[in-house]
Formats: structure tokens, sequence, C-alpha cells
């Protein structure tokens, strides 16, 4: 047999690419050196403006041509860098050989010394890495997701008023509406999100042992906290003061947990949505050419939400094994996060992909309300409830003598089908007040959703986490 040509082994990187190809900027290989070519680049800036160790801050057009090195950052730099790493077996080390080369290449060899000065690796990569995830955040994954909250929400307010029998353990219960079914997604997933918006991104930058020792031993005349701390902050992040060489990770933590539960979210959505239409609640349109099953011709499957589950379930596990790994590390480092980390791009790749097929699987279907409509009016025996609640309230007003309303109605409705004919018979012979007698004997399955409808206005209501 001869060899294929080489092939991606992760489907992202296959058929599913171009769904999640975005996040490639940032939380790729590639991406995280460029990231790690950015702080070094930065914090030679940051030192020369400061003329520490007796150098001399660069002029503009030196600062600019430094950092398009950064914004200039492509297939040659991956290469020369690829290249600097099959040498130095270690990737930071191979970062500075390459920032070095195009300081020499831009007339800076006089401050070459500086590069990576008084840093440990994990002071780059740790900044690196809170830029990028920072970015894939909010760049792609936060703007994909909101889009979906946003056509789940009008989806909400186009089924407000569209009464549907309600299923709890899959047996009839008292009536909802769809569009507050689907306004509770929309609120559970707005909570999560607020709490993603208000994760701080931290960094450290305090050298092998966040001592500050090397650099205190250089120029024990300076503020080495407070630098650092304008260092970190000046990149936008949030300054950790007290770590081992590690940053402690705890901020990725917070976040993966978060966009697990997010994804958990979502996957409730799709087993909801996916046990709809099975029920017929929502039809599917054929897709023009798409065939659903190879064998079964009259077939359309939920094959939509069934990619999202399986790919939310991926993406937990890799954002749940991140969230509880990254946070220990043996004394002062252990490399284990290194090679964990190169794996954050393929969670959100997988939670990506899952967003994307929610996406169009809400787009291929439409609510059937004479199917939600039927359902509703085979099931009159959900108003047991109604009428037991009023009876008692009546009896408790003094305008009824009956005794255990309940166990009457239990009597009547458990295990039975009652029709609408029966039910108001029954009403009929109660002995209640006029008017309540006149407001259970109106009342239909369809029209006991008590205050469903108005419920989803809340959404109008900023969420609070
Ligand atoms: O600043 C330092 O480097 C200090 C050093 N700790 C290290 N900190 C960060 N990176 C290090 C460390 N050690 C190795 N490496 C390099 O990490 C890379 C690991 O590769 P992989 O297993 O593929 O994730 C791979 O490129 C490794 O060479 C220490 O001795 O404490």
């Amino acid at each position: 047999m001869t060899p294929l040509p080489p092939q991606p082994l992760s489907p992202l990187d296959g058929r599913y690419r171009a769904a999640v190809s975005d996040l490639g900027e940032q939380l790729s290989e590639a991406g995280l050196n460029r990231a790690r070519v950015q702080v070094e680049v930065e914090w030679l800036v940051f030192l020369t403006d400061r003329s520490l160790f007796g150098s001399s801050p660069l002029s503009d057009e030196q600062k600019a041509a430094l950092r398009a090195v950064v914004t200039d950052f492509g297939q040659e730099a991956i290469d020369a860098l690829a290249r600097e790493e099959a040498v130095t077996r270690h990737d930071v080390k191979a970062v500075e050989y390459y920032v070095r080369a195009q300081l020499s290449r831009l007339g800076l060899d006089s401050i070459a010394e500086l590069t990576h000065f008084a840093c440990t690796s994990e002071d780059v990569n740790n900044l690196s890495y809170a830029l990028t995830v920072r970015a894939a955040v909010a760049d792609t994954w936060l703007p994909r997701i909101r889009t979906l909250i946003d056509t789940l929400e009008q989806r909400a307010l186009d089924y407000r008023d569209t009464p549907m029998l309600a299923l709890t353990h899959g047996q009839p219960a008292t009536p909802t509406t769809m569009g507050k079914e689907l306004a509770v997604f929309v609120h559970r997933l707005r909570r999560v999100l607020a709490r993603i918006d208000r994760v701080e991104y931290l960094g450290k930058f305090s050298g092998a042992t966040g001592t500050f020792a090397a650099h205190q031993v250089a120029d024990p005349g300076q503020d080495w906290p407070a630098l650092s701390e304008e260092f970190v902050t000046g990149l936008g992040l949030v300054w950790n003061p007290l770590t081992t060489q590690i940053e402690s990770h705890d901020w990725q933590a917070e976040l993966y947990q978060a966009v697990n539960h997010a994804g958990r979210i979502l996957h409730n959505l799709c087993t909801d949505v996916w046990t709809y239409i099975s029920m017929g609640y929502f039809t599917q349109t054929p897709v023009k050419g798409a065939t659903g099953s190879s064998t079964m011709p009259h077939k359309i499957n939920p094959i939509r939400f069934e990619n999202a589950e399986a790919n939310l379930e991926l993406a937990g596990a890799l954002l749940e094994s991140l969230a509880q790994t990254l946070v220990t590390s043996r004394l002062q480092r252990d490399l284990t996060d290194s090679t964990t980390q190169r794996n954050i791009g393929v969670a959100f790749g997988h939670s990506l992909l899952a967003i994307d097929n929610i996406q169009r699987g809400l787009a291929e279907i439409n609510l059937n309300e004479a199917k939600l409509a039927a359902d509703l009016d085979s099931n009159w025996e959900v108003l047991a409830e109604a009428i037991q609640t009023v009876v008692r309230a009546e009896v408790t007003a003094g305008r009824s003598q009956i005794k255990d309303p309940y166990a009457l109605l239990k009597e009547l409705t458990r295990g039975n089908r009652v029709d609408h004919a029966q039910l108001l018979a029954f009403v009929e012979g109660l002995d209640i007040g006029a008017a309540a007698k006149e407001r259970l004997a109106a009342l239909t399955p369809a029209t006991y959703t008590g205050l469903a409808s108005g419920l989803v206005d809340y959404l109008k209501t900023p969420p609070t986490a």
C-alpha cells in the first residue's frame, strides 16, 4: 500500500477546520510563539525606556522596527524558530535566540544581552498564555457563543406565548410555553458568561523561583516588584506578586470551569432540542441535496445537535482536565503544565465546533404548533393540580366544606386519562364558590400556563452571577 501524504490527526485540523480555524490565530503553537516574541520585545523596550543597566531608550523608529518583528510574524519566523528549537531543544530559549538574531538584523546588538534579561521561561510563557487565551476568548469564543445566545433569545421571544405540555420525569405535567423553556437556557448561559467576563488574566514576572533574585543581584537599587507590576499591567494583565517559578494557573482553572459550565448548559439544550425533535415538537427543514440515512430515505436526522453533544463532551473532558491538573506543580515547578497547556486550543476548538453546530441546527428547525396543541388536548388530567389547589383555597376561605381535595383529585386522575367532558362534569359538581367554579370551567391545558409568557420578559434583566 502506498503511504498517504502527511495527514492531520485531529478532526479539528481536518474536516472541521473551517469552523474552528479562527482560534489558530491565538491558540496554535505559532500564536504562542508570536506572543512569546511580543513579551521579549516589550521587555527590551521596557528596560531600555528606563535606561536600566546604562542602556539608552530606543528611538521611535527602532521601537517600530522591533515591534514589526511581532506584527509581521509569519511563515519565515515560524520556520526560523523551528530551526532554533531543533538545536536548543528548549522552546523559549529558541525564541530568545530568534529575538537576538532580529536585534542583530536591526543593528541593535548593543542591547542583545538584555534579551530575556533575568527571565525564566515561565515569565515569558505565562504572559504569552494569558495574552493569547484572553484574545481567543474575547475575539472568537465569546462573540460566537453570544451570537448563539442571541439566536436562542429570538426563538424564546418568538415562542413566548406558545403553550406546551411540560414533561417532568417524562410524564405529562403542568403546561408551560416553549418560549419560557428556551428562555431558561438563555438566562443560564448569560449568568455564566457574566462570570467569564469577570475572569482575571493573571501574570507573574519575577524570575526563576518568583523571588526577583537575579534582578536584585544585578541592580539592588531598583524596586523590582514595582517594575514587574508595571510591565505586567502594561500588557493589560493583572499582576500576580506571589508565586513559585510558575504563575499558579488559578485563573485558568476558573476560566476553564466556567467555559465547561457553559458547555454543560449547551449540552442540556442539545439533548432537550433533540428530544423535542423526536417528539415532533420541532420539525427539521430538509436541506436540498442532503441525505438523512444511507438506507432509510425518509429520514432527516438531528445530526447538528448530536455533533454538538459529542463535541461538548470532548471539550468538557479537556477543560476539566486542564482545570484539575494545571493548579498542581510539584515544589517550585514541574513541567507538566507545559504539555497540558498545548491543548488549550483543542479544548476551545471542540467547544467552538459545538457552538457552530447548535447555531446551524437551530436554523434548520421549526416549531410544530399543531403537534404541541394536540398533545395539550390529549392530557386534560394535568388540570388536576389546578382544581385541587383552587379547592384548597376555597376551603381556607370558608367557601367549601370539601375534605382532602388532593385525595379527591387523585382518585379521579392518578394513572387515568380524563377528557374535557369528564373534567367539566367534575368541576360542575364541586362544592366551591361560583367565581372559582367559573375560573376552573374555563381552564384548558393550553391556558394553564401560569405566568410562563411574561417570565420570558425577565431576559431583559441583566444577569447577576
Ligand atoms: O527558564 C527555564 O527554562 C527554567 C527551567 N524550567 C523550565 N521552564 C519552562 N520550560 C522549560 C523548562 N525546562 C525545560 N523547558 C522546556 O519546555 C519545553 C517542554 O516541552 P513539552 O513537553 O513539549 O511541553 C521544552 O522545550 C523544554 O526544553 C528550570 O530548570 O527550572
